[in-house]
């Protein structure tokens, strides 16, 4: 967790803040050495209910922000018995939750367009797991780093079967089109906009990409072209659930 830490303080963060002579880089490391002093208990995020005695089959969904993930996703919850686990969403429902003690290291987080430490996602997937009694799913958004592949291995080892990588690989331009024709239509998103998109496609760009090669390279990768579409992309995603097995 320390080395978490270590490297949390040493993100740059570029924000617009009002503080005065506070840098955002400044008023974020604050924050995460306050966070560390108090010695955040993740755990407390767990519950001490037991995943399904069947192993759960994860599929993972990646692409850039806007390609499509989450449209694509109720598209196969719609045909196929798969639960749908966005780990942005998730991460947004903890962000909202009264009490939390993470609600503001998130929103600094997803305002910046920087990926949450895997501490805190993991942990509200595997309740989620455990929670929803299901055994498919479909996990958008995750693992979008290495400290999420990392995390991921760690806590989940030996209790899930990742099947395959489900990527939807769609330009940058269609990307931003979509995203701010999202926040134009009151996603009510903090970050469908302008700059924080810049953000998250450079995270994308730098974390994410490495994360998908890194599966392709394993032979695990179904690449989907999410240009087209929601109709016309889903006739593509559907082929690839029955060539897997999948009813
Ligand atoms: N194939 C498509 N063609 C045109 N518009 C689409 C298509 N798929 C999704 N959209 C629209 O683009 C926007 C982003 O879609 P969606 O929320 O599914 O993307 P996402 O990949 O889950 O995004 P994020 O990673 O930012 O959560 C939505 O407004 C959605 O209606
Ligand atoms: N594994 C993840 C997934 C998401 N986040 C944060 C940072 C993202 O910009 C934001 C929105 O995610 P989306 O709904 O676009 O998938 O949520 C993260 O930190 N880690």
């Amino acid at each position: 967790m320390w080395r978490a830490f270590t490297r949390l303080i040493a993100i740059t963060v570029e924000s617009s803040s009002s503080a005065q002579g506070a840098t955002p880089h400044r008023l974020l490391t604050q924050q995460f050495q306050a966070h560390s002093h108090q010695q955040i208990n993740y755990l407390s995020l767990l519950n001490n209910r037991k995943m399904s005695s069947e192993k759960p089959k994860v599929v993972f969904v990646l692409g850039g922000p806007g390609a499509g993930k989450g449209t694509q996703c109720s598209k196969i919850v719609q045909r196929f018995q798969f639960t749908h686990l966005s780990a942005g969403d998730l991460l947004r429902e903890e962000r909202a939750r009264e009490g939390s003690q993470f609600g503001q290291l998130i929103e600094d987080y997803i305002r910046n367009g920087q990926i949450v430490p895997v501490e805190v996602t993991c942990s509200l997937l595997e309740n989620a797991m455990k929670n929803s009694g299901k055994t498919r799913f479909l996990i958008d958004g995750f693992p979008r780093n290495q400290d999420n592949l990392d995390g991921w291995n760690r806590q989940m080892d030996g209790k899930a079967d990742m099947q395959f990588v489900l990527f939807f690989d769609c330009a940058e331009d269609v990307c931003v089109e979509r995203c701010l024709g999202r926040g134009q239509s009151g996603s009510g998103r903090s970050d469908d906009n302008m700059e924080s998109l810049k953000k998250r496609i450079q995270t994308y760009n730098n974390d994410s990409l490495p994360i998908i090669k890194f599966f392709e390279q394993a032979g695990q990768v179904k690449t989907i072209d999410a240009s087209p579409d929601a109709e016309k992309v889903f006739e593509e995603v559907e082929r690839v659930f029955l060539a897997n097995g999948f009813q």
